[in-house]
């Protein structure tokens, strides 16, 4: 589902690899924690498989997609393919519960039938029902994150990324989150999670690779946050 091939990136401004001769491999429907210090690499690594930044070496292969080969009019296939979570929720301000996960359907196109169809649905699968017609702003962090989840799912993605997505949360929303990405999960959606959250790493026993400057440092099965720390 998703491969790196000895993958190092060097941003320009930097002189030290953000990543160093990566090569790891995610099957579909697995659930990984990508884990590391501040400057490690993760945001890099998630950033590479959606074609936001190319790799200085190596090669990217995203379900079918050879990641940093294919052409630029191919990138929008790519990125329908990834929900992206993250930690500052990023819905759109002016729209309400409804529209926001609405518009991630809009923009590429879906028919209005099947919107209106699927949109209660998944907000019926993230617990939101009730909510529709509520702005952002009358929500709390949790509910914003439950949203945003929606808005990730709504188009059933191969993968869904989730950077930091407990980040601004208290541990009990945290942890209703962490349920609700694992029900997200059961359905086939692989989930890639970078975190800093030792106590949800800890509990749920996934795979857990660990970046250190930029290279994988430690990849268990069912792993915890820290080893002999
Ligand atoms: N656009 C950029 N230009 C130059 N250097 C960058 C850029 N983005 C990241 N870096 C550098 O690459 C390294 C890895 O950063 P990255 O953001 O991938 O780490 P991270 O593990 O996601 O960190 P955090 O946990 O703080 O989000 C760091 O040294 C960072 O300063």
């Amino acid at each position: 589902m998703i491969r790196l091939e000895h993958v190092s990136k060097v941003y320009k401004t930097s002189t030290r690899p953000a990543l160093d001769d990566v090569s790891v491999e995610m099957e579909k429907g697995e659930f990984v924690f990508l884990i590391g210090p501040s400057g490690s690499g993760k945001s890099t690594f998630l950033r590479l498989l959606l074609r936001e930044e190319v790799p200085t070496r190596g090669r990217v292969y995203v379900s079918n997609f050879d990641v940093a080969k294919m052409s630029r009019r191919r990138v929008p296939r790519l990125r329908q393919s990834i929900g992206c979570v993250f930690q500052d929720f990023r819905l759109l301000p002016t729209k309400t519960v409804a529209e926001n996960v609405a518009f991630a359907l809009e923009v590429i196109g879906k028919p209005r039938n099947t919107i209106v169809k699927v949109v209660p649905e998944v907000l019926q699968l993230v617990g939101l029902d009730g909510k529709e017609d509520r702005f952002p702003t009358e929500l709390s962090g949790g509910e914003q994150q439950r949203v945003a989840i929606a808005r990730a799912f709504v188009n059933r993605p191969l993968v869904l990324i989730a950077d930091e997505p407990t980040g601004n949360l208290d541990p009990d929303t945290s942890q209703d989150i962490m349920l609700l990405l694992e029900r997200i999960n059961r359905t086939g959606t692989t989930v890639i999670m970078a975190t800093h959250d030792h106590g949800i790493v800890d509990s749920m026993r996934r795979r857990v690779v660990e970046l250190s400057y930029g290279k994988v440092v430690r990849d268990d099965a069912r792993g915890v946050y820290g080893v002999g720390r």
